[in-house]
C-alpha cells in the first residue's frame, strides 16, 4: 500500500524534508515533496537504510559531497523571525576553488563520517565563511545530513536555533536530538569537506551547520518602547565581543575556544551550538543561560583571569544608546508652539522643557502652549537656537505664490497710468475729470458732492490714462491705510479762489505717504479777480514748489468750465507717467483692488475693481477679503451696457459674481480652485468674526487717549476732525486749539469743513485714528451707526472753550507724570545689631517728621550721601510699623545694605508722580 512520505517520516520520527533528501540519495526518483507516495518497495528500502545505513551511506556520501543535489537552502520554519545570512543558490568561483582545495581531504574525512563514534572534521568553517563572506557553495557541499551522526547527541541548546524554539516538524531539530536519543543509527552519508578544520564532536558540526541563521529573541525585535534598544545592545555586544577578541581577552566562542568539548549536558550542547559570531548575538535569557555555564565551566577548568564572563553578562546601559531624537544646535519653530513640538523639535525631552517651566512658575501640560518668550527662554536654558517663524495661514499658503510671484523683466509691457484727483471739497476734481471724459457727472451728484469712487479709462493721443475720482481723499486714506495704493500720479487740484485749505494740506501729506508724483491743478482760473501767486504761495509753503518759481512741481492753469488747461493736463501726467515707464505682465493671472461694491438688485453683488496686474477674464475664481466667486460678467465703468472678456492691467471694471460685496480697499487674487477661494475668504471671515467678538479694532477717545499713549516715549499725537456749522466756527476752534500746541503733544486737525459729520468723515477717523468734534451739527444716521460700528468716537459741543477744555485735560493726561521726591524726616543711628542671617538692624531715633515703611532713605556719613536705599523693614518695639514720628526710637533695615554705622543720619523720602498740568508743562 502506498505510503506518503510525511507519514513514514513521521513514523520514523524524521523530518519529511529529510526523507526526501534521503530517498533522493537511495535513488528513488521521484519524491520530490513530502505528499510524494512510496511503494511497498520503496518503504521497505528506506526502512533498511535507516536500520542499517552503514553500507549504503559510504557511496552515496562520497558522490553527494562533491555534486551536490540539493540546489538551494531549504526553508525553515518556525515563529521566530529570522535574521538569515544570504545562502546563494549557485556556487560562486572563490568557494568553488576552496571547495577543490578541500576535495584531497575528502577521502578522509570519509573515513571519519563512517566511524559513528569518532568526531568527524568540524563542518562549521564552511558556513562561517558563507556567513562572513555572503556565500553560500558549501551549503550545496554539505548537507546537513550528511553529518548526522551518534555524537550529535541531541537537547535543547542555550542558543537561538532550532533545538530550543522550533516548532515540531522543523527539520533540524528533530534529526540532531530526536533520532540520537532514540538511538537510531547515525548515517555518515558525506565526506567532510574541511578537512583542516580541529576535529569536534558532532554536536559542534550540527550546531555550525545552524549557524548561519541568526535568529534574534522576541524582546530583541519586539516593538514599543524599547524597540530598537535590544538589537541595538546585542550589536554593541557583538562589537565588544570582537574588539575583546582582537585584544585577545575573550575567546569565547566555541569554534576558537580550544577548550575540549565534554559531549556532556548542556554545556556540551552549549559550547558547540553557535558559530563564532553567534554569541553577541544571543537573546537575553539564552545568553544570560550560557554565559552562567561558560563561567562555571572555566571555574571548573581553572580558567585564567582573561576569562570575564560579567563582560558579556553586561546589559545594555539605559543610557549608553539614546533613542531620543538627536538634539539640535538649531531650531525653527512656528508659533504658537506647544512644550511637545518644542520637544520634538529640540530633541530634547519634554520633562526637561517642564522642569525649566516649573522653576520659572509655569505648570504647563505637554500640549499647552507657550509663547515666544517662554520659547526664547527655554531655548536660552537648553542652550539651543531658535528661529521663531511667524504662523502660516492658510491664505499664505495658497496666495503666497501669486503674492510673490516677481515678473520677468522681458514679460513687462507699458501700462496706462491710473490718476486720481485729490483735493479739498468744491475745489472742483469732479467737474475736471467730467470735462476731460466729456460727461455730466457732476450735475447729476446729491447735492454737487461725490458720494463714490468712479474710475474710468480715456484715451489721450492713443495713449490710455485710467482715472480713479474719489469723494474728498477719504478713500484715498482708507485705501492706503490698508496697504492698496492704486495710484501711480495724484492731481491735486486747487480752487484758484480758495487757494490751499485743509484738505489741500491733507491731500498732500497722503499723496506724499503713497510716494507718488504730485501735478497741482489750479482750477477755476477763469473766475475773475482769483490770485494765483497767493495760491502759489500757498502751495510753495506746503512744500510743493511750482516749476515756473524754479521747483519741481508741475502746476497747469485749468477751468473745468471753459476747458482752458485741460489739454496740458493730460499731457503733462502722460510726459510724467512715461518717465516712470509703468509696466505690468498682462500675461499672468489678474491681481488688483476693489474700489467699492454693492449689491444691485437683479444683478447681485457689483464690485467695481482696478486690475494692476495681470489680465482678468470672464470666468476666473477670484478672492478679495472675505468674499470670493468665479466672474459672471465684466462691464464698463462708463457704458454699463459694454462687456468685457477680459481686461487687462490699469483698467477699472465692473464685475459680477462675488458671494458678497468685498470691502474698498481690498485686494483679490485669481485662483485655480474654487475651494481654495472658498478656504481663504472662510479663514478670513472667521478672522473678521474674531476681532468683532474680540469688541473690534478699538479708537482712540478722549477719555481713552491716556491709557493708549501713556509710555510711548516718542512725541504724541491727537488727531482730530472737526466738523462745525459754519466756517468763522472753524476758524475759531483752530485758533483755540493753536494755543495747545506742546512739544510733548501734537493736535493734528486732519480735517475741518463746514457740515454735518459724515461716513466719509467716520472713515477717516478709523482710518486715521482720531476723533471727530462737531461744533453745532450733529451726525447723520448713517454716520453713527459705522462710528459706532468702527469703534470711532464723535463728541458735539456748543461752546468752543468747551472743546479747548477737554482736549486741553486729555492731552494733560497724555503728559509723562512728573517724579518728585517728597522729604519725609530724619533719624539718627544710635547703635547697631548685627543679626545673622538677617543683616545689621540700626537703632535709630527719628529727629524730623516721619520715618515711613514704604520710603527710601539717603545715609549721610560725615556731611556726605554714602548711599540710598529702600527702607526692607521697620520696627517700633519688635513690631512692624508702617511710619514712626518725631522722638520715637525705631529699628530700621536697610534693604541691600548693612554697613551701617553708629552716627549715620537717615534722611527719609518717597516719590511721588505728580500729573502735570498744560500751563506747568509749559513753564517747565
Ligand atoms: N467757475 C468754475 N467753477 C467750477 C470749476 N470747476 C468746478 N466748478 C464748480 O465748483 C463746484 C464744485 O465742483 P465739484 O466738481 O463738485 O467739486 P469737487 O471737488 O468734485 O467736490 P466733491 O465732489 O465734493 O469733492 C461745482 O459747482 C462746479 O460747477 C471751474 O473750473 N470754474
Amino acid at each position: 500500500m502506498a505510503v506518503r512520505i510525511y507519514s513514514l517520516a513521521k513514523e520514523l520520527k524524521l523530518d519529511s524534508k529529510e526523507l526526501v533528501d534521503v530517498c533522493a540519495r537511495l535513488g528513488i526518483r521521484g519524491k520530490g515533496s513530502a505528499l510524494a507516495s512510496l511503494t511497498d518497495e520503496e518503504v521497505t528500502k528506506l526502512t533498511e537504510h535507516f536500520q542499517n545505513p552503514g553500507p549504503q551511506s559510504g557511496p552515496q556520501s562520497k558522490q553527494s559531497a562533491p555534486a551536490p543535489e540539493r540546489p538551494k537552502e531549504p526553508v525553515r520554519e518556525g515563529k521566530m523571525p529570522v535574521l538569515s545570512t544570504p545562502r546563494p543558490a549557485s556556487p560562486l568561483a572563490g568557494l568553488r576553488k576552496k571547495r577543490l582545495e578541500t576535495a584531497a581531504a575528502a577521502a578522509a574525512a570519509e573515513e571519519q563520517a563512517v566511524d559513528p563514534s569518532d568526531s568527524h572534521v568540524e563542518p562549521a568553517a564552511a558556513p562561517m565563511e558563507m556567513s562572513e563572506e555572503g556565500h553560500g557553495p558549501l551549503a550545496n557541499v554539505m548537507r546537513r545530513d550528511d553529518y548526522i551522526g551518534p555524537g550529535n547527541v541531541g537537547g535543547k541548546l542555550p542558543t537561538i536555533g532550532p533545538s530550543g524554539k522550533e516548532k515540531e516538524g522543523s527539520r533540524e531539530s528533530k534529526p540532531m536530538g530526536g533520532t540520537a536519543q532514540r538511538g537510531r543509527p547515525a548515517l555518515k552519508l558525506a565526506p567532510i569537506p574541511i578537512a583542516e578544520t580541529p576535529a569536534k564532536s558532532s554536536t559542534k558540526k550540527e550546531e555550525a551547520i545552524q549557524k548561519p541563521d541568526l535568529r534574534l529573541p522576541a524582546e530583541a525585535l519586539r516593538p514599543g518602547k524599547t524597540s530598537g534598544k535590544p538589537l541595538t545592545a546585542h550589536l554593541k555586544r557583538h562589537e565588544d565581543t570582537l574588539d575583546a577578541k582582537r585584544k585577545g581577552k575573550t575567546p569565547l566562542t566555541p569554534l576558537e575556544d580550544d577548550t575540549p568539548a565534554t559531549g556532556k549536558g548542556r554545556r556540551g550542547k552549549g559550547k558547540g551550538s553557535p558559530g563564532k559570531d553567534d554569541a553577541p548575538i544571543l537573546g537575553g535569557r539564552e545568553q544570560r543561560q550560557l554565559s552562567r555555564q561558560r563561567h562555571s565551566l572555566k571555574e571548573r577548568e581553572g580558567a585564567s583571569d582573561e576569562y570575564r564572563p560579567r563582560r558579556s553578562l553586561r546589559r545594555p546601559r539605559r543610557t549608553g544608546v539614546s533613542t531620543a531624537a538627536p538634539r539640535k544646535d538649531k531650531v525653527v519653530l512656528q508659533l504658537p508652539c506647544t512644550v511637545r513640538e518644542f520637544s520634538e523639535a529640540a530633541g530634547v525631552p519634554a520633562s526637561q522643557i517642564l522642569r525649566i517651566l516649573m522653576e520659572e512658575g509655569v505648570m504647563a501640560t505637554m500640549n499647552a502652549l507657550i509663547d515666544d518668550d517662554l520659547t526664547e527662554l527655554i531655548a536660552a536654558e537648553l542652550g539651543v537656537n531658535v528661529e521663531l517663524k511667524e504662523a502660516v495661514s492658510v491664505e499664505d499658503e495658497l496666495l503666497a505664490n501669486i503674492r510673490d510671484r516677481q515678473d520677468d523683466e522681458s514679460e513687462l509691457v507699458p501700462r496706462p497710468p491710473v490718476i486720481t484727483f485729490l483735493g479739498h471739497v468744491d475745489h472742483g476734481k469732479t467737474s475736471l475729470l467730467d470735462r476731460i471724459i466729456e460727461i455730466d457727472v457732476v450735475s447729476g451728484e446729491s447735492g454737487g458732492i461725490t458720494q463714490h469712487i468712479r474710475a474710468y479709462t480715456i484715451e489721450k493721443d492713443g495713449k490710455k490714462i485710467s482715472f480713479v475720482d474719489t469723494p474728498g481723499h477719504e478713500a484715498f486714506t482708507e485705501m492706503r491705510a490698508r496697504g492698496a495704493n492704486v495710484t501711480d500720479i495724484a492731481v491735486l487740484v486747487v480752487a484758484a479762489d480758495d487757494g490751499v485749505m485743509p484738505q489741500t494740506e491733507e491731500a498732500i501729506s497722503h499723496a506724499r505717504a503713497a510716494e507718488v508724483p504730485i501735478v497741482v491743478a489750479l482750477n477755476k482760473t477763469d473766475l475773475p479777480g482769483v490770485d494765483l501767486n497767493r495760491v502759489m504761495q500757498g502751495l510753495s509753503t506746503n512744500g510743493l514748489l511750482p516749476s515756473e518759481w524754479g521747483g519741481d512741481v508741475e502746476v497747469v492753469k485749468t477751468s473745468a468750465i471753459t476747458g482752458d488747461g485741460l489739454d496740458t493736463l493730460l499731457d503733462t501726467v502722460l510726459t510724467v507717467a512715461e518717465l516712470h515707464e509703468y509696466k505690468a505682465n498682462p500675461n499672468r493671472p489678474a491681481m488688483g483692488t476693489c474700489l467699492e461694491a454693492q449689491q444691485e438688485a437683479g444683478r447681485g453683488v457689483v464690485a467695481k475693481i482696478i486690475v494692476q496686474n495681470g489680465t482678468l477674464r470672464v470666468g476666473d475664481v477670484i478672492v478679495c477679503g472675505d468674499a470670493y466667486g468665479r466672474i459672471k460678467a465684466m462691464y464698463d465703468t462708463l457704458i454699463p451696457e459694454q462687456r468685457y472678456e477680459e481686461v487687462g492691467p490699469s483698467t477699472p471694471v465692473n464685475v459680477t459674481g462675488f458671494d458678497m460685496a468685498p470691502g474698498a480697499g481690498e485686494h483679490f487674487y485669481v485662483l485655480d480652485d474654487i475651494a481654495d477661494a472658498r478656504t481663504i475668504a472662510e479663514a478670513r471671515a472667521e478672522s473678521n468674526r474674531k476681532v468683532t467678538l474680540s469688541g473690534g479694532a478699538q479708537h482712540v477717545t478722549l477719555e481713552t487717549l491716556f491709557d493708549r499713549l501713556e509710555g510711548a516715549n516718542e512725541v504724541q499725537t491727537l488727531n482730530l476732525i472737526l466738523r462745525a456749522d459754519v466756517r468763522g466756527s472753524i476758524e475759531a476752534i483752530q485758533k483755540e486749539l493753536g494755543k495747545l500746541d506742546h512739544p510733548e503733544v501734537k493736535i493734528k486737525l486732519l480735517q475741518a469743513s463746514v457740515g454735518g459729520v459724515t461716513e466719509a468723515d467716520v472713515t477717516l477717523a478709523d482710518a486715521s485714528d482720531a476723533i471727530i468734534i462737531g461744533f453745532n451739527v450733529i451726525a447723520d444716521e448713517n454716520a453713527r451707526n459705522l462710528a459706532e460700528q468702527r469703534g470711532v468716537q464723535v463728541r458735539r459741543y456748543e461752546i468752543i472753550y468747551k472743546i479747548t477744555e477737554d482736549i486741553k485735560a486729555a492731552l494733560e493726561g497724555l503728559l509723562k507724570p512728573e517724579e518728585r521726591e517728597v522729604d519725609l524726616g530724619r533719624a539718627l543711628v544710635q547703635q547697631t545689631y548685627k543679626i545673622s542671617r538677617v543683616g545689621t538692624i540700626a537703632g535709630c531715633r527719628v529727629l524730623s517728621g516721619t520715618i515711613a515703611r514704604n520710603g527710601r532713605v539717603r545715609i549721610i556719613r560725615d556731611n556726605t550721601i554714602i548711599g540710598d536705599y529702600p527702607i526692607d523693614t521697620l520696627k517700633r518695639e519688635k513690631s512692624d510699623a508702617k511710619e514712626v514720628r518725631e522722638g520715637l526710637e525705631c529699628g530700621i533695615k536697610l534693604a541691600g545694605y548693612n554697613d551701617v554705622k553708629e552716627g549715620d543720619l537717615f534722611e527719609a523720602y518717597k516719590v511721588e508722580e505728580v500729573g502735570r498740568t498744560f500751563e506747568e508743562s509749559l513753564d517747565s
